[in-house]
């Protein structure tokens, strides 16, 4: 399926706008599972499993899995999702970018090995480094706009001259993807929730553009401002992260059950404000 079409369906069907992030740190696992050779697998799937009902989309992060050479339990962990929440899209969060030739190697990698229905890339190398991931049109491209650290501002921020006029880097990338680069309608756009005013202005230059929102949980952003800013008339178009805070919300044996309640608050508190 269309990785859009499922994420629409995701948002509506099961009413949610969250995104659980799975950036797993065995130094942070409850003591049953330390040591174990497969315990990333397992610290992932417990909580895919407690929260699959809650959650619009999955985003593990890749540095995650190959810090610890487990890129085998990553292409696990993607395929028990897509085997036991089939409506739930995995979107593989790698912000690649590199020259056309390597960047066919990394889509290879993201779609057909981890068989991820969509991945992060950097639009920094611009429209030839992203052509790779274009040539899939079911899969989703999300693109870094606007990020939710503090340095995103050292470029992103910055004014530039461009055939549109003068106007900030971050402003640019979202009015070349969403008028450009966007002929499949499968790209998204990466904004920070700690810059709300900049999800106002990405959600003014892009329409319904779905947007991957990090920055709540442990990074501080606000869900209500973020939820005035990013949401569409029909009250979606936001997949909002949250990883640190869900997935270490307890350290113990009912880690599972911690991290289905965090994520459930979460989500409740993001659908009061659609
Ligand atoms: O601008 C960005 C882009 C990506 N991320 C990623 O999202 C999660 C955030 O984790 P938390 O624990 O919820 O802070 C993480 O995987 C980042 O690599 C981001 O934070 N900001």
């Amino acid at each position: 399926m269309h990785f859009m079409t499922a994420l629409e369906a995701a948002w509506h069907q099961r009413n949610s706008l969250l995104c659980v992030g799975l950036d797993p740190d065995p130094a942070k696992f409850p003591a049953h599972l330390q040591g174990r050779p497969d315990a990333i697998l397992e610290f992932c799937k417990a909580v895919v499993d407690a929260t699959a009902d809650l959650v619009c989309c999955f985003k593990p992060q890749i540095a995650y899995f190959a810090a610890q050479r487990a890129e085998d339990q990553l292409e696990a962990l993607i395929e028990h999702i897509h085997l036991a929440h089939p409506d739930t899209p995995v979107i593989l969060d790698a912000k690649r970018g590199d020259i056309g030739s390597t960047a066919e190697q990394y889509a290879i990698e993201a779609f057909e090995r981890f068989k991820a229905d969509a991945i992060t890339v950097n639009p920094y190398m611009g429209r030839d480094s992203v052509d790779p991931y274009l040539a899939y049109p079911e899969k989703g491209v999300i693109l870094l706009c606007r990020t939710s650290n503090q340095g995103g501002s050292d470029l992103q921020f910055l004014d530039v001259d461009t055939p549109r006029g003068r106007m900030k880097l971050y402003e640019h990338v979202a009015r070349t993807v969403a008028e450009d680069w966007n002929a499949s309608g499968n790209c998204g756009l990466v904004v920070g929730a700690t810059f709300p005013g900049e999800i106002a202005r990405v959600r003014e230059l892009t329409g319904d553009m779905p947007l991957l929102v990090p920055g709540i949980g442990a990074q501080g952003g606000d869900i209500v401002a973020t939820m005035a800013a990013g949401r569409t008339a029909k009250g979606a178009g936001l997949m909002i992260n949250s990883s640190r805070a869900v997935l270490y919300a307890g350290r113990d044996e009912d880690f599972a059950e911690a991290a289905r309640k965090v994520a459930l608050d979460t989500r409740d508190a993001i659908n009061a404000h659609r």
